[in-house]
């Protein structure tokens, strides 16, 4: 049987491909929802948000575009959307993505993990955990900080195998070469010709 976290990385996967494609960054999408204490089969999630890859004027990130649309709908600046996310006994905050939100930005804007660890304030645990169905490949920013700097924060995360090459895919649609990088990012080695 699949993992249950499937159809909601699936659910990212569809947003993603809504972004425009670009050489400049990778398409995401990311689904915010509310899950249940001991509720193995997520009967009783309610999703919050969603967000993909520049959905948002400018040049803008899925997890970003998630908790933007959320801010906008409670009607608070985006730097306040943790004021306005539920606080439910009982409950979490979980977020997915279709790939480890970022740690470091070439652009310089606020990286994704500070805008997820900033959801918690006070007694508010804000997030509690990020699914994700690949690590950050190295184009741009080498080595990922994401999942360092989430461990660090104190915020739960994991990856989600099966995935891997429909969401590389995706993310690298607008790359000059976009298939050898999503090899590459699999991990698969070149065939050289000596080896044929
Ligand atoms: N998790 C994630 N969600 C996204 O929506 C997105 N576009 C990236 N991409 C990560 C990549 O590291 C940055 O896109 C580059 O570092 C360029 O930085 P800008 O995006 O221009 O700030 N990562
Ligand atoms: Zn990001």
């Amino acid at each position: 049987s699949t993992s249950p976290h499937i159809p909601y990385l699936k659910q990212c996967l569809s947003l993603a491909e809504q972004s425009p494609p670009r050489p400049t960054n990778f398409r995401v999408g990311a689904v915010l929802l509310s899950r249940k204490d001991n509720d193995p089969t997520f009967t009783d999630d309610r999703i919050l948000s969603t967000g993909y890859t520049m959905e948002l004027a400018g040049n803008t990130h899925a997890e970003q575009c998630c908790f933007s649309n959320y801010a906008a709908v409670h009607k608070v600046p985006d730097d306040q959307v943790g004021e306005v996310l539920p606080v439910e006994p009982g409950r979490k905050l979980i977020m997915y993505v279709t790939m480890e939100p970022c740690g470091k930005r070439l652009s310089g804007n606020a990286p994704c993990v500070q805008r997820i660890t900033r959801t918690a304030e006070g007694e508010r645990e804000g997030i509690h955990k990020v699914y994700f169905g690949v690590k950050e490949p190295g184009t741009f920013v080498g080595e990922s900080e994401g999942c360092r700097m989430l461990t660090q924060a104190g915020i739960d995360w994991e990856h989600v195998g099966g995935l891997e090459r429909e969401i590389l895919t995706v993310a690298f649609a607008g790359h000059e070469n976009a298939a050898e990088e999503v090899r590459a990012a699999l991990g698969e080695k070149e065939t050289n010709v000596d080896d044929i």
